[in-house]
């Protein structure tokens, strides 16, 4: 699948919430957010917990839907999920008494043959190193493991874009950094867009072409860093320089 180009135009979205004493109320979770990624890019996102970034993801994923401005893939209004459009679901999404194997296979539903979606499940495998693993139990998988079978979930279906909503939160650090390294050459070797939430400025930097830092409350897109490989720590300094400014903000907001 060729990748996508993705973007969002003025995108605001409401969510209405229940409070303790049972009243409902709006929250407004984004604001005005407009972002462009280039086909085959590598966007990452980055900001205070809260500030909206599973629901920018969930905007580009078709899950989540504006109350004003629009999500595009190459153009097209984005109104519904999309199996191109790939979503990575997090490991706990799992069936843990089934094998990686089966657990990949049947994600791709019952288009084709059984050995048509079996040979696309191990190639998904092969991609993300669990080719020796793909006839044991998720059960019996390291955490690090389901990370990747739900990777491998997704690539099956040969998408134009990943999306990925801080997959490598709770891993410890060894194989968080083992996952950076791979996600960023499936990315290059697939040629697909790549999205990814996350929690961690470094991985935000590793990761990212460009890192859009997110001020919360609501959450709005404040700068979009480009990252210079020979200049890293300057990317890395830009991007803490504006976390700190959405951080004070944040504080004197409250
Ligand atoms: N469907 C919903 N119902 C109620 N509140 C919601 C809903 N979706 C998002 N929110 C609220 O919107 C805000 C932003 O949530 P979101 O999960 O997008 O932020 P985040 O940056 O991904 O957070 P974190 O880094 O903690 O995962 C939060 O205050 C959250 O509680």
């Amino acid at each position: 699948m060729p990748a996508h180009a993705l973007s969002l135009s003025h995108v605001t979205l409401d969510v209405q919430r229940r409070d303790v004493t049972g009243r409902t109320g709006t929250l407004r979770v984004l604001d005005g957010c407009s972002l462009d990624v280039a086909a085959g890019e590598s966007l990452t996102i980055v900001g205070p917990s809260a500030c909206g970034k599973s629901t920018l993801l969930d905007v580009l994923a078709g899950f989540a839907h504006p109350v004003a401005g629009e999500a595009y893939a190459d153009g097209t209004p984005i109104t519904r999920p999309a199996l191109d459009n790939g979503f990575v679901a997090p490991a706990y999404g799992l069936f843990p008494w089934r094998t990686a194997l089966a657990n990949v296979t049947f994600a791709l539903g019952s288009g084709g043959t059984p050995e048509a979606r079996e040979a696309r499940a191990l190639d998904a495998l092969d991609v993300v190193g669990l080719i020796d693993v793909a006839e044991s139990p998720v059960s019996e998988l390291d955490a690090a493991q389901k990370v990747r079978v739900s990777i491998a979930k997704t690539l099956a279906h040969d998408p134009g874009v990943l999306l990925l909503d801080d997959p490598f939160a709770g891993l410890d650090q060894a194989d968080r950094r083992l996952l950076q390294d791979d996600i960023i050459r499936i990315q290059r070797d697939a040629g697909v867009t790549l999205v990814l939430a996350t929690s961690s400025l470094d991985e935000a930097v590793r990761i990212g072409d460009r890192v859009a830092v997110l001020t919360p409350h609501p959450g709005r897109v404040d700068v979009v860093v480009e990252v210079d490989r020979r200049q890293h720590l300057a990317a890395a300094h830009r991007v803490w320089t504006a976390l700190q400014a959405a951080a004070t903000e944040e504080l004197r907001a409250a």
